[in-house]
């Protein structure tokens, strides 16, 4: 299949922001939503902003689809501008905002189908696009009911199936499985995966659910107070981070022996709290088995050990002092990466 540095005939980023700005005004206060973004991405990216919630994403994602304007600073999508060349953008593009857009009256097949035709596709590729999509999304069963009689996760699939039917080279998804049980959310994912690798299509999301910028997108870019505050890919944050070894002791003096000897692994952050030691280094998996064996000789065994690799949450954690899972409206789905 083409990529699409074809399709948006250009071979370079087919989004670039800079400085890029947004202020609301509430209550004669100014919030500043978004920052200063300096942002590429390049064509046929999967990238995901992940933040919490109020950190910036939806507005970046409304200003580069030219629903509002910065305040200042500039953004291309597709090489125009998304204040001078606002309906040049929109050709270019596909969104699927937070809020509903089907019509409530019509039945949701028809509308899968209106979509379709309406981006030329002829009535057989139309329809056939419309099933597919349809089945993907586990809605064939509900589709001949009118939108309004949906639930509220029937309606969240069909708003994204909408999003999808058209193919545009650059899509942005604002929170797009919120609301979508945890299914349809390995639904939504192999859709949009297979989006990006079969068409080359560039694709922009917005997350608050670690697990999804882990699994989908080769880019994570973490934004929070309206700021960039990473952007690497998921493994390559984590790795930076390093692992965390969890240990036990059998008293507060022996923890405080054996904390001085995991100083000595390399690029090792040691906390002690009582008799538990904690250890963050690269590869700190690799270095446990030797320190664990060094402690038992000098007198101070390891009652209990726990090596964990890093999270993206730990990696939020890290760079901001806070837990991105507490903005998680379903912390208990949250696995561990
Ligand atoms: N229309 C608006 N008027 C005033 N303030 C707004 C408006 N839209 C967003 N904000 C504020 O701007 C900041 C950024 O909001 P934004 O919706 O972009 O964050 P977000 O990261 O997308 O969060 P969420 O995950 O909740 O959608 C927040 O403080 C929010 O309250």
């Amino acid at each position: 299949m083409e990529k699409n540095t074809s399709r948006t005939g250009s071979s370079g980023p087919v989004i670039r922001t800079s400085g890029l700005t947004r202020h609301y005004t509430r209550n004669k206060q100014t919030i500043e939503a978004v920052r200063g973004l300096d942002l590429e991405v390049a064509a046929g990216e999967l990238v995901a902003f992940l933040g919490p919630n109020g950190a910036g994403k939806s507005t970046t994602l409304r200003m580069l689809t030219t629903l509002i304007a910065p305040t200042s600073g500039t953004a291309e999508v597709a090489g125009h501008d998304v204040v001078r060349e606002r309906a040049a953008v929109r050709r270019s593009i596909g969104y699927v905002g937070q809020g509903n857009a089907a019509g409530h009256q019509f039945r949701g097949r028809d509308e899968v189908m209106s979509q379709a035709r309406a981006h030329g596709l002829s009535r057989q590729d139309a329809r056939a696009r419309t099933e597919e999509l349809l089945e993907a999304f586990d809605l064939t069963e509900h589709a001949d009911r009118p939108v309004a009689r949906l639930s509220g996760g029937q309606r969240r699939r069909l708003d994204v199936a909408i999003g999808l039917v058209q193919e545009p080279p650059i899509l942005f998804l604002d929170e797009p499985s919120t609301g979508l049980d945890p299914q349809n959310r390995v639904n939504l994912q192999e859709q949009v995966r297979r989006l990006n690798a079969e068409l080359g299509t560039t694709i922009v999301l917005t997350t608050h659910y670690l697990e999804e910028a882990d699994a989908l997108a080769g880019r994570v870019i973490v934004i929070d107070h309206g700021q960039v505050i990473a952007d690497d890919s998921a493994a390559a944050l984590k790795s930076a981070l390093g692992d965390l070894v969890a240990m036990d002791f059998a008293s507060a003096d022996a923890a405080r022996a054996a904390a001085e000897r995991a100083d000595r692994v390399a690029g090792a952050q040691v906390v002690v709290t009582g008799s538990h030691v904690e250890l963050r280094a690269a590869f700190g998996r690799d270095a446990a088995p030797g320190l664990v064996a060094d402690l038992a000789a000098a007198g101070t065994p390891v009652i209990r050990l726990e090596v964990v690799g890093p999270t993206l949450d730990d990696v939020f954690l890290n760079l901001t002092g806070r837990s991105l899972r507490e903005n998680q409206s379903t912390p208990s789905e949250g696995a561990a990466a």
